[in-house]
C-alpha cells in the first residue's frame, strides 16, 4: 500500500525546501503550484476563463499571463481570489490525482501531494497522513520579502489569504520546525519518515 503524504504550510515556510529532500528518498512529488502554472498557459480552458474574468490588462505582451499583475489583484481581494480560484484549482485537482493514482498503481511506498492549500481547500481527504512545514511569523515574513523581493505590505497580504500555519501544525500528523538550519529539517523529516515506515 502506498503511503500519500500531504505536505503542507504556508507561504514561504519551506515546503519546496523539504520537497527536494524527497528525493533523497526516491519518494516521489507532486508539485500542485508547477501543475497550477502549466494549466493557465495559452491554449489551455482555464487560460481562456482567466481572461473572460479579468481581462486582457492581466496578460503580458506575449499572450502569457502576467502573475505579478494578477497576484497583486487576487491578493489584495477575496471575492477575486475565489473566482481564480474556481477557475484554476479544479484544473489542479484532476491533474494531481491523476498523478496520484499513476504512482499507487506502481505500487510506491510513499508519494508526497505538495499543496500549499491543502486545509483552505479541504483537500485532505486526498491523503493517508499529513505533515506541515512550520515556521515562526516573523520568520515567514522575512524570507518571504527576500525571496519575493517584495514589500512588507505585498507579503503580508499573500500572508493573510492563508490559515496561519499555526492552525495548520495542530492539524497535522507530524510538524517540521523549519526555524533552524535547512539540515535540522532533513534530520526531523528522516524521523517522521522512519516513524511512519516508509523509508
Ligand atoms: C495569483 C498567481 C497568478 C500568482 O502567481 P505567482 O507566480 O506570483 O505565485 P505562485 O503561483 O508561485 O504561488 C506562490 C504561493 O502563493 C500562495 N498562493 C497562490 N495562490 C493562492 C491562493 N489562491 N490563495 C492563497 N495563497 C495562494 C501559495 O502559497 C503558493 O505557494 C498564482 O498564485 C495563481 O494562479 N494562484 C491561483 C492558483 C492557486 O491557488 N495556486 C496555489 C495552489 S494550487
Ligand atoms: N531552514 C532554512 N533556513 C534558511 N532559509 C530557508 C530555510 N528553509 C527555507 N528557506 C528559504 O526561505 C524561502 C522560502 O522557502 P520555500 O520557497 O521552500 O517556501 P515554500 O513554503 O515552498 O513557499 P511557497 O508557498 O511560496 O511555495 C526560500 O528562499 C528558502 O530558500
Amino acid at each position: 500500500m502506498t503511503v500519500v503524504i500531504g505536505l503542507t504550510g504556508s507561504i514561504a515556510t519551506g515546503k519546496s525546501t523539504v520537497s527536494l529532500m524527497f528525493d533523497d528518498y526516491d519518494i516521489p512529488v507532486i508539485d500542485a503550484d508547477k501543475i497550477s502554472r502549466k494549466v493557465v498557459e495559452p491554449g489551455e480552458k482555464a487560460y481562456d476563463q482567466i481572461v473572460e474574468t479579468f481581462g486582457r490588462d492581466i496578460l503580458r505582451e506575449d499572450d502569457t499571463i502576467d502573475r505579478k499583475a494578477l497576484g497583486a489583484i487576487v491578493f489584495n481581494d477575496e471575492e477575486k481570489r475565489k473566482a481564480l480560484n474556481g477557475i484554476v484549482h479544479p484544473a489542479v485537482r484532476e491533474k494531481m490525482l491523476e498523478e496520484r493514482d499513476y504512482h499507487v498503481r506502481q505500487n510506491e511506498k510513499a508519494v508526497v501531494l505538495d499543496i500549499p492549500l491543502l486545509f483552505e481547500s479541504e483537500l485532505t481527504h486526498f491523503v493517508d497522513k499529513i505533515l506541515v512545514v512550520y515556521v515562526d511569523e516573523e520568520i515567514q515574513l522575512k524570507r518571504l520579502m527576500e525571496r519575493d523581493e517584495s514589500t512588507e505590505d505585498e507579503a503580508k497580504s499573500r500572508i493573510n489569504s492563508q490559515m496561519p500555519v499555526s492552525k495548520k501544525a495542530e492539524e497535522a500528523d507530524a510538524v517540521i520546525s523549519n526555524n533552524g538550519t535547512k539540515q535540522q529539517s532533513y534530520d526531523q523529516l528522516d524521523a517522521i519518515l522512519r516513524k511512519w515506515e516508509v523509508i
